[in-house]
């Protein structure tokens, strides 16, 4: 697919050819060279310091959280990977002896692959902490989750958890929920309920809901619980009570759970560009 500075650039490149002056082409085209070599590295360059940015985060909180003979809550989502890698560092040069609980299908294959000891809520239904991504923090530390699609199980290990640490890049940082990240609130729902549930949200809160669907596959994504997912795209200009709507909305029937963590999250670790990490919270 030709982006849209490439689709701007070709028309002159091909008015200049028609003039039959090969050498102005020429000029074109290699300024055109230019552009891309400029626009693939300064690509490139945001997704390193995007991936730095995660990887100091997810680090420091290991560093700070992870102690031996604990329970360890793993969070889901690309930023969590950094954090895997570092107990798995730190396993192994340390000798720590933890167990680590799961909150996705991803999580657990990220502990079986890393080697690490996999536990779960029957055998340890209390842990020392979980340490998860989030998809935006505000200044309240109210967070937004469930943009990879993993929000039910993430909240239930993160309620069981003695200290709940959000890490994430300096993308996620927000003074207002909405004014990052413009994705929606995710909302898992029992399949048969989705249309119901989908109007009563949009009548009482406004906004607008859309069931999300699949890349990979024909239809709707179906979460690790077998559930659908509303993103909610609220009004971000009004103030809103997150608590309160959390709360409307857990009761409406065949709402399994939603992507608002409210009151949950202890500390947050925001990794910067430069490889720097800010902190909220204690
Ligand atoms: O559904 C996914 C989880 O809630 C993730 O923790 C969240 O989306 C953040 O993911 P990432 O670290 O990839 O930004």
């Amino acid at each position: 697919m030709l982006g849209r500075p490439l689709r701007r650039l070709l028309p002159a490149l091909f008015v200049h050819s028609n003039t039959g002056k090969p050498a102005l082409g020429l000029i074109v085209a290699k300024d055109y060279q230019r552009f891309l070599t400029t626009s693939v590295s300064s690509t490139n360059d945001k997704r390193m310091s995007l991936e730095a940015a995660k990887r100091s985060a997810a680090y420091k909180a290991v560093d700070e959280y992870v102690k031996d003979d604990t329970v360890v809550g793993i969070g889901s989502g690309s930023t969590v990977v950094y954090a895997v890698l570092r107990i798995a560092e730190r396993v192994k040069a340390e000798g720590l002896q933890l167990v680590c609980i799961p909150t996705s299908f991803q999580a657990r294959q990220l502990i079986i692959e890393n080697g690490l000891v996999l536990g779960d809520l029957e055998s340890n239904p209390q842990l020392d902490c979980a340490i998860d991504g989030a998809d935006e923090v505000d200044a309240q530390m109210v967070l937004i989750k469930g943009g990879g699609g993993c929000l039910l199980q993430e909240k239930i290990v993160a309620s069981c958890a003695d200290r709940f640490v959000v890490i994430a890049d300096y993308t996620k940082d927000s003074t207002r929920l909405g004014q990052q990240y413009d994705k929606g609130i995710p909302i898992e729902v029992v399949p048969m309920a989705y249309v119901p549930i989908r109007d009563r949200i949009g009548a009482s809160f406004g906004g607008s809901l859309k069931l999300r669907m699949a890349i990979a596959k024909a239809g709707p994504v179906v979460t690790d619980n077998g559930n659908f997912i509303l993103d909610w795209h609220f009004e971000d200009d009004k103030d809103h009570d997150w608590d309160a709507v959390n709360r409307e909305i857990m009761m409406i029937p065949g709402v399994v759970e939603t992507g608002l963590f409210v009151g949950m999250a202890n500390k947050a670790y925001f990794g910067q560009a430069d490889g720097s990490v800010t902190e909220r919270g204690s």
